[in-house]
C-alpha cells in the first residue's frame, strides 16, 4: 500500500484536522522497520536482525479514547480543542472500533439533554472538558465525563437511565471532577454513577478489572499477546519466585502464575491493586501476593534484607526503573529480569545502569501504530 492509500484511510489526517499520528503516511510494514532499527540502534549489544515484532491490527484497536469536548451545547464536538476556542471532531477516528463511534453519537446526545455545556479553553467558562472512553474485548463501556464542577450532578444523574437505555454496553459511568484551568484530562475525585466499579477484560483464561483512574495498556491485542509470550518466557525459566514491580491490575503476575510458584506484585495505585487482588482470587489463584507501595523502594528493602526471587518483571512508566532500583537489582544477583518497556531510550539507560546483564532476546509489540512510539519486550540474563 502507498502513502497515497494510507492517508485516504483517515479522512481527519487527509484534511490536515488532526496530526496525533505523526507517521500515518508511512506504510505499516515501513513503519515497524523503522521502530526496530531505532530499538536497535539504541540497544547496540543486540542487532536488528535478531529482533521479532509481534505486528497490531492498523485500524481499529484503541481500547481508549480520550476526547476533548468543544462545540455547542446544541451541536457538541468530541476529538481536539484548541486555546484559541476552536475545535475538531473526531468521532470517527479508525483508531477507536466501531461500537465507541456508535458510542460518541449517543453521548453527543446525552451532553445536550443534560444540559453539559463544553467547557471553553480561552473563557475558562462551561463545565464538560473531556469524555473519556474505555472498551473491554467483550465490547462493555466505561464513559466518564470529565468537569469543571458538579454543577451538573443532579440532571447526569437525572438522565442517565436514558442514556443507558441507549447504551446499554455502559456498564461503568462516572463523573470525573477536574476544577483547575490547566493541562489534564483527569482531576483526582470520581463519582460513581453506577453501580459497578470495574470494568472486566477478558484476557485468554484470566479476566483483568480495569477502574477509572487505573492503568491499562491501550492495544487489548497487543497487550494479551505481551501477556501471553512473558508467561512462556517465565515457565522457560520456572523461578519458584517471581516479582512483578509496576504491576497495575495485574497483567503480568496473573499470567505467570503457577502452582508451586510465588508471585508478588507491587504497584503504587491502590485501587489496581484491589483489582489485581479481585482477579486473583476470581481465578483461584494461591500464591499471588499483591501490595500496594512504591515498588523500588518496597523492592531494594526487600533485596537488601535477602529476599531474592529468580525472575524479576519489570514495566515502568515512561521514565524507566532508575539507577538505583537497576543497582540493587544487580547487587542482589538477580538471575533474570523481563523487562517491558514503553521508552526504548529509558530502557537503554537501564540496561546500561544494570551493568552485567545481557539482552537474551528483544521483542517488539508495536501498541501504537501510526505513532514513534513502541513496547520493547527484553530479557536480560546476568552473565
Ligand atoms: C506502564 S504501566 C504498567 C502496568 C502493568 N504492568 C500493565 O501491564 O498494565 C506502569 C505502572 O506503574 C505504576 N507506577 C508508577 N510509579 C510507580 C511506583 N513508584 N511504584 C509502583 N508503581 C508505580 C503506574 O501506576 C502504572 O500502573
Amino acid at each position: 500500500m502507498d502513502s497515497y492509500d494510507r492517508r485516504m484511510q483517515c479522512d481527519y489526517y487527509a484534511a490536515g484536522r488532526c496530526h496525533s499520528c505523526q507517521w500515518m503516511d508511512i506504510p505499516y510494514p515501513a513503519q515497524v522497520r523503522r521502530k526496530i532499527e531505532q530499538v536497535a540502534s539504541l540497544i547496540p549489544a543486540f542487532p536488528a536482525s535478531r529482533i521479532e515484532a509481534h505486528t497490531s491490527a492498523e485500524w481499529n484497536f484503541r481500547n481508549k479514547a480520550k476526547m476533548a469536548v468543544g462545540g455547542t451545547l446544541d451541536e457538541p464536538t468530541l476529538g481536539l480543542t484548541t486555546l484559541h476556542g476552536d475545535s475538531t471532531d473526531l468521532s470517527h477516528c479508525p483508531l477507536y472500533p466501531p461500537h465507541i463511534h456508535e458510542a460518541f453519537a449517543h453521548i453527543k446526545w446525552f451532553i445536550t439533554l443534560a444540559r453539559l455545556t463544553p467547557y471553553d479553553l480561552q473563557t475558562g467558562r462551561g463545565e464538560l472538558k473531556f469524555v473519556l472512553v474505555t472498551t473491554s474485548p467483550a465490547g462493555d463501556l466505561l464513559v466518564r465525563f470529565v468537569v469543571r464542577s458538579t454543577e451538573s450532578l443532579t440532571r447526569v444523574r437525572k438522565f442517565l437511565p436514558q442514556f443507558q437505555e441507549r447504551v446499554p454496553s455502559s456498564r461503568v459511568v462516572t463523573m470525573n471532577v477536574l476544577p483547575q484551568h490547566k493541562a489534564a484530562t483527569e482531576g483526582d475525585r470520581e463519582i460513581y454513577l453506577t453501580r459497578r466499579r470495574e470494568l472486566p477484560m477478558q484476557l485468554g483464561g484470566i479476566t483483568l478489572y480495569l477502574r477509572p483512574q487505573s492503568f491499562f495498556q491501550t492495544n487489548t491485542s497487543m497487550a494479551q499477546a505481551l501477556y501471553l509470550r512473558v508467561s512462556q518466557i517465565v515457565d522457560a525459566i520456572a523461578p519458584k519466585a517471581l516479582w512483578d514491580l509496576y504491576c497495575g491490575v495485574g497483567g503480568f503476575a496473573l499470567h505467570a502464575a503457577r502452582p508451586g510458584r510465588s508471585v508478588v506484585g507491587i504497584e503504587i495505585s491502590e485501587s489496581a491493586i484491589e483489582c489485581a487482588r479481585l482477579s486473583a482470587a476470581q481465578a483461584g489463584l494461591q500464591d499471588v501476593t499483591f501490595m500496594a507501595g512504591d515498588a523500588p523502594e518496597r523492592a531494594i528493602s526487600a533485596l537488601k534484607a535477602g529476599a531474592g526471587p529468580e525472575v524479576v518483571i519489570v514495566n515502568p512508566p515512561r521514565r524507566g526503573i532508575g539507577d538505583e532500583l537497576a543497582h540493587a537489582l544487580r547487587a542482589a544477583k538477580i538471575p533474570a529480569v523481563v523487562y517491558s518497556s514503553c521508552n526504548p531510550v529509558s530502557l537503554a539507560r537501564d540496561i546500561e545502569a544494570l551493568g552485567c546483564y545481557q539482552p537474551e532476546s528483544v521483542e517488539i509489540f508495536d501498541m501504537f501504530p501510526h505513532t514513534g512510539h513502541t513496547e520493547v519486550l527484553t530479557v536480560l540474563r546476568r552473565r
